[in-house]
């Protein structure tokens, strides 16, 4: 029987697992290791969910991955200060022997369950979800990178690196509800700009990979944009673009040369528009891969009835809170977002 510390047994009720347990179970030998509870806040009664992730790593697994108590504290801080209506709120953080994190309760779960279904996902439900996990991940790219408003990120942007469908969450077992991103232990916050400055010394001691990386620099947000290409992908035709049953190549040589298999059947009913767009994200050069300003400017995305009906679901949850006015926002472009952040490699 896990061990909650007393301070959090004394505000919260635990109930059931939530999600796939089983997964969570296995992941555990994976080395990253955590569940998720329903628990019930006793000031309030209201439901939530705690994340446990366990500080001990399976040694057996002989992971090298950071050492998820520097993350955990990393993941916190962003998440407490980024306030978006499409990334997950936190609502209380234990540390105890595993930490405990409480946070509001998204009561339809992951969207893995709903793409796991047999029956496909209508056309613009995915895009009511897209636009959605658009708008979390440039708000939280632009949210740190052009608006003061978070100056302890001193202006850097954050990158996720590991969106998939397990890590976005749906407020609702409704069909047509808002989604909300999770899970940044993998996230990224980038670096000051400092390849500008070591370029303006001569680089007699500098090493070639980073000369080499200067092609590359400043693309590395750009991670995001192929994995919302490939969750797009599953969204509209229910099957992984990039799969370990294609015998002819390897699973990194299907993503690495950006050969994903296209099922013509499954496909027949999918828009030429939303086929278009993924297309557009599933480009391995990540400089000619659209970012997600260019994504939301998409034809497939300039569907008013879906952005009133976000706007519509927004204002159900939180009567104050109004979406950042995408148009207001000091248009960037990829030249200075180019100039604002670097570092080498990726
Ligand atoms: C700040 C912690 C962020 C985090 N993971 N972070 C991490 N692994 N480093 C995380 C990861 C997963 C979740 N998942 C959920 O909240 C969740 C709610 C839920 C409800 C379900 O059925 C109703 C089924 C699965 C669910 N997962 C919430 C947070």
């Amino acid at each position: 029987q896990m061990m909650f510390p007393k301070e959090f047994r004394e505000k919260y009720i635990m109930s059931k697992t939530l999600g796939r347990f089983l997964t969570e179970l296995c992941s555990c030998f994976s080395g990253a290791c955590g569940e998720v509870k329903l628990a019930f806040e006793k000031s309030t009664c209201n439901k939530v969910a705690v994340k446990i992730i366990n500080k001990r790593k399976f040694v057996a697994s002989g992971l090298t991955d950071a050492n998820p108590a520097l993350n955990i504290n990393t993941e916190i801080e962003i998440l407490k200060k980024i306030d978006h209506p499409c990334l997950i709120k936190i609502k209380n953080f234990f540390e105890a022997e595993d930490y405990y994190i409480v946070l509001e309760l998204m009561e339809g779960g992951e969207l893995y369950d709903r793409v796991s279904r047999p029956i496909k996902m209508k056309e613009d439900t995915c895009k009511l979800y897209f636009y959605q996990m658009l708008l979390a991940v440039k708000v939280h790219n632009r949210s740190v990178t052009c608006w003061g408003a978070l100056n302890y990120l001193h202006d850097n942007g954050i990158i996720h690196r590991d969106l998939k469908p397990e890590n976005v969450l749906l407020s609702s077992s409704e069909e047509i509800c808002l989604i909300k991103i999770t899970d940044f232990g993998q996230s990224k916050i980038l670096g000051e700009a400092s390849l500008m400055k070591t370029l303006c010394g001569t680089p007699m001691y500098l090493a070639p990979e980073v000369l080499n990386s200067l092609g590359t620099a400043g693309y590395s947000r750009a991670v995001d944009c192929w994995s919302l290409g490939v969750i797009l992908f599953v969204c509209l035709c229910g099957y992984p673009p990039f799969n370990e049953q294609n015998t002819q190549l390897s699973l990194k040589d299907q993503i690495t040369h950006g050969k994903y298999t296209f099922i013509a059947k499954e496909w027949k009913h999918v828009s030429d528009m939303a086929l278009d767009l993924v297309k557009k994200l599933l480009v391995v050069d990540p400089s000619k891969r659209l970012t997600t300003e260019e994504a939301l400017e998409h034809p497939w995305l300039q569907d008013e009835d879906m952005k009133t009906t976000f706007q519509q679901l927004l204002a159900q949850t939180c009567t104050n809170m109004s979406p950042p006015e995408t148009s207001k926002m000091p248009t960037t472009t990829r030249k200075r977002l180019h100039e604002n952040e670097e570092e080498y490699g990726s």
